[in-house]
């Protein structure tokens, strides 16, 4: 049997960084997704007895005897997470050192580390082969990691008999309240790999979807009937997170009264803003108040992100071409790079919208237009 599992990647309305230190964030899923298919070989089927991972997008296949991988792990597969322990990274790091990367996908190897450890932890040495393929641009700021940990972990956990599989019903599904919570916990113990210290927020808005408010590991869904236009932007410029976190992690030691500050003015910024999306309802009247609240806290928002160190001189030129415009943006994600948050307010008319487009693609830049708010982890089982 066959099981394949899609998560989506994400944008962060408000709080990306600061929620690392324990203030409020908001979050939604967007509609471009990773998708990871695995199946168990059958004994007969393989006899070099591999654990196998496909990346199609990267033209990459790797492979481990699972006899070599039983003898390196001290630990058998079982479905209750647990954190890598700094023995078990060590033996994962030398593992991926072994393989090659071609110089310009060496950042691959931290996706591969994090699933090494989650085929090991949760399906033991059984061998089998993961295939995995993204709609999402890598290391740009859409959670491209967490989506790759939550399908990731929940083909695992299902192939593995820790969720239900209905069997009768096609195509995608969403699995139970329950079972969600343990993929979302899988994923973090992931992104813990990829990311050093991740807040969690993006596992769990790509394993629940919807829009979250989140803060210390506990989500609030975001109830908003009206419409919420974002455009995003790529500005292609690459980066990487973990380094980002890091370095405001450092910031935070160097000036930790100045630096706290900022992490409660963005705490408050993240409740305001849920207050206002919440407030949001069709045919709503007074919108174009409720999208310019939106919009000025979005600017606060990117000012304390530049506080924060993590903003580009690629961050910079979206934010005055889109200016230009009356409209407002913010970085998103963990910034030096990747994407920035354009609202598009309702009334908003398309010819605009395009000529913004036009502007920015000619700096060289990739526009995205993505729905906000929809589906989280799906499943199916043919
Ligand atoms: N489809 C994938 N296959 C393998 N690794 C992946 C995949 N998607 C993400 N990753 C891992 O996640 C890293 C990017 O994560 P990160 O720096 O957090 O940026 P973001 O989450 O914003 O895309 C990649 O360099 C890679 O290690
Ligand atoms: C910077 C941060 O707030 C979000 C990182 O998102 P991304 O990996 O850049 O998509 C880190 C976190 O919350 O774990
Ligand atoms: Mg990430």
């Amino acid at each position: 049997m066959e099981v394949r599992a899609r998560a989506p990647g994400k944008i962060i309305l408000s709080g990306e960084h600061a929620v690392v230190h324990g203030s409020t964030a908001v979050a939604a899923a967007i509609d471009l997704h990773t998708y990871v298919s695995f199946r168990l070989h059958a004994p007969s089927d393989n006899d070099d007895g591999l654990i196998e991972l496909e990346l199609k997008d990267f033209g990459l296949a790797f492979s481990w005897s699972s006899q070599r991988l039983r003898e390196l792990f001290s630990e058998l597969g079982s479905w209750s997470p647990r954190s890598c322990s700094t023995e078990c990274l060590k033996v994962i790091t030398s593992l991926v050192e072994e393989l090659s990367f071609p110089e310009a996908k060496i950042g691959l190897s931290s996706g591969v580390s994090a699933f090494l450890y989650l085929y090991t932890s949760i399906v033991g040495f059984r061998p089998g082969k993961v295939r995995v393929t993204s709609e999402l641009p890598l290391a740009s700021g859409l959670g491209s990691s967490a989506s790759f940990c939550v399908s990731v972990s929940a083909a695992l956990l299902a192939l593995s008999g820790a969720v239900y599989s209905d069997n009768q019903q096609n195509g995608w599904l969403v699995m139970r309240e329950n079972e969600l919570e343990l993929v979302n916990k899988w994923a973090f113990e992931g992104e813990k790999i990829i990311h050093g210290k991740p807040s969690g927020i993006d596992n769990t808005v790509s394993t629940f979807g919807s829009m979250i408010m989140f803060r210390l590991g506990e989500l609030t869904r975001l109830k908003s009937s009206g419409p919420l236009r974002m455009l995003i932007t790529n500005t292609k410029v690459g980066r990487n997170t973990k380094a980002l976190v890091a370095g405001v992690s450092e910031r935070a030691q160097r000036h930790p009264d100045a630096m706290a500050a900022v992490f409660t003015a963005v705490d408050s910024i993240s409740k305001e803003l849920s207050a206002v999306i919440e407030s949001f309802a069709l045919d709503d009247v007074s919108i174009t108040a409720k999208e310019e609240k939106l919009e000025e806290l979005m600017e606060m928002n990117q000012g304390l992100l530049q506080c924060m160190g993590v903003s580009h001189t690629s961050i910079e030129t979206v934010l005055r071409t889109t200016l230009r415009y009356k409209l407002a943006s913010k970085l998103t994600g963990a910034g030096g790079g990747g994407c920035v948050l354009t609202l598009l307010p309702t009334l908003l008319s398309s010819t605009i919208v395009d000529k913004v487009i036009t502007e920015l693609e000619v700096c060289g830049f990739q526009c995205l237009k993505a729905e906000v708010g929809g589906k989280g982890l799906e499943i199916c089982f043919n």
